[in-house]
């Protein structure tokens, strides 16, 4: 049976970078996705702008909204303090399986917990289900047209606190027209544009930066 793209990445992760090497998993991911196919990481200039948030926010608790391949779980992991932790959430099984095999091959699966489902189903069930109180740190990066609502309901799961921050890719490209304006028109969101491009292209593409601001 033929491989899948997300397979063939995978495969090129476990036959070229370094076993328990965050960073040379996503050196590689990238390298394959620039050099051989296309694929929707985050990718290496985005990836720094999410880097830097992360190095400022230092999250204790953080989530994720569609894990793909997993390389922004890995990116995300490999900046965390000790004890701290990543949920991530992603609603197609075949992703999720490549994902976890990405994670244990960078050796972060001590601080990445990935489930699997439709994020409207998952994220009311993370207080009780998943002992989480409330979160430090947000990647949206899952089906565009699902950023505005699932930031409602993270707001009335009462997951949001103030300085939660969110932090939003591809908006520009595909972009997330109703999550743009739904932060920017609302004053318990202080938001910042950050311009760059999409991931492996010249295209333009940006990131938006939200804050909650209770
Ligand atoms: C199927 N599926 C499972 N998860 C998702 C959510 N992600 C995206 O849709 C996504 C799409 C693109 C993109 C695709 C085609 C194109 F021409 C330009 C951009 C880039 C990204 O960074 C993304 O995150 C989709
Ligand atoms: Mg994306």
């Amino acid at each position: 049976m033929n491989q899948s793209k997300e397979e063939r990445i995978l495969n090129f992760v476990l036959q070229h970078a370094v076993r328990g090497d965050p960073q040379s998993v996503v050196d590689h991911i990238d390298k394959y996705c620039s050099q051989k196919e296309w694929a929707m990481n985050v990718g290496a200039e985005k990836g720094l702008i999410l880097d830097k948030t992360v190095e400022e926010v230092k999250p204790s608790i953080s989530l994720e909204l569609g894990t793909y391949c997993g390389y922004s779980a890995v990116r995300i992991a490999r900046l965390l303090k000790p004890n701290a932790h990543l949920i991530t959430i992603e609603f197609n099984p075949t992703y999720a399986a490549i994902a976890k095999q990405m994670i244990e091959f960078a050796g972060v699966q001590d601080k990445v917990k990935i489930l699997e489902g439709p994020a409207e189903e998952i994220i009311p069930q993370l207080k009780k289900k998943h002992e989480v109180e409330t979160l430090d740190f947000v990647f949206l990066d899952h089906w565009k047209e699902r950023y505005k609502p699932d930031t409602v309901l993270l707001e009335e799961c009462g997951l949001l606190r103030r300085g939660t921050v969110l932090l939003a890719d591809n908006i520009i490209c595909p972009g997330a027209p109703d999550f743009l304006s739904y932060v920017r028109n609302n004053n318990r969101f202080e938001c910042t544009n950050y311009l760059s491009h999409l991931e492996y292209l010249k295209v333009e593409d940006a990131m938006e930066k939200a804050v909650f601001l209770g």
